[in-house]
């Protein structure tokens, strides 16, 4: 088998602990401004924590989506995850390596969904069209629920100070189920909110037999036909996200740090709403949330953490 280079250890030394969490803090305030606003009701080692994966899941997009991503081959993600390997083993191979490395062992977060997020990458490689919900679910746990296993524990369970000891033994069950029901249920948003953008890229994320049960066609998709077959088919999309979102929000009372986790699922939600709002029109319209009602949803998320 054709053995690839192995990503050799740093020429230069690398950055200090400090500086790398600095730089991913940075990646993560410039790239995902309400993900940094939210990063920011944690506790100060969590929220580290947060930066550092959140920069590594940014690059590993990044590697498939972003400026470069021409240049992305099968090899490239196998390096990728060479030096995925070599973190996990203690050697960060460049400077934003530095804290994950750093993060992983102090949070003890398992190496399995980071490279099933590569294999994710891999399959926007490979195809641009899904012809079944099960091959896009599979996509959706690699590209988005991994990124609910990963941060578990640094939400944290169990570790909450409650003094009633059947409490703290209710607490020990890991949401992990309802972690990657978070990430499918945005990244299905996601592919909702860009059907237009996407298509424009050429890419159908929306399952293929989906279309076919209400007759609607991939030509009808790429010129932006809204009627009522389209109207229908968004309805039947927006209600199975939802679906994922209920079963999420059964698994963050197991979670210490329930806020950010109300506040991300609350916003994402709302981008729901939005397309309806917009009558179904992802092709001219982009929903979104307002500032307004971000604000507006702190309270509740902030409730909803306190009693659910
Ligand atoms: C519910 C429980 C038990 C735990 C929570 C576990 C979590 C946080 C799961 C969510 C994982 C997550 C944040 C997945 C990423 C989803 C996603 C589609 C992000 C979109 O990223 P961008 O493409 O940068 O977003 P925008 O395009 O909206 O800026």
């Amino acid at each position: 088998m054709l053995q690839l280079p192995r990503p050799t250890p740093p020429k230069k030394p690398l950055v200090s602990l400090s500086e790398s969490y600095e730089f991913c803090r940075h990646m993560t305030a410039e790239y995902a401004k309400t993900f940094y606003l939210g990063s920011l009701l944690l506790p100060k080692e969590k929220r580290k924590a947060i930066w550092a994966i959140y920069a590594w899941c940014r690059r590993t997009d990044e590697l498939v989506d972003g400026v470069k991503s021409e240049s992305t081959t099968p090899t490239t993600l196998e390096q990728w995850e060479q030096q995925l390997e070599l973190l996990f083993a203690g050697h960060p191979v460049d400077d934003m390596d530095v804290a994950l490395t750093d993060t992983v062992k102090n949070f003890s977060i398992d190496i399995q969904p980071f490279r099933d997020m590569i294999a994710g990458q891999r399959m926007d490689l490979d195809r641009n069209r899904y012809e079944t919900f099960e091959e896009l679910k599979l996509y959706c746990y690699r590209v988005a629920g991994t990124v609910g296993l990963i941060t578990n524990p640094v939400w944290g369970i169990g570790n909450s100070n409650s003094t009633v000891p059947w409490e703290s033994q209710q607490k020990l069950y890991e949401p992990r189920e309802e972690a990657i029901a978070l990430g499918i249920a945005m990244q299905l948003t996601n592919i909702l909110r860009d059907v237009g953008e996407d298509a424009q890229r050429g890419r159908i994320y929306l399952p293929l037999e989906d279309l076919r049960l209400f007759d609607y066609t991939e030509e009808d998709l790429m010129k932006g036909v809204i009627d009522d077959r389209w109207r229908a088919l968004m309805r039947f999309q927006i209600q199975r996200a939802r679906q994922y979102y209920h079963q999420a929000e059964k698994g963050i009372r197991y979670l210490d740090s329930r806020l950010p986790v109300w506040a991300a699922l609350m916003l994402y939600q709302g981008i729901l709403d939005a397309i309806e709002r917009n009558q179904y029109d992802v092709f001219t319209r982009r929903a979104f949330v307002s500032k307004r009602e971000k604000i507006l949803s702190l309270p509740v998320a902030w409730l909803r953490a306190q009693v659910l």
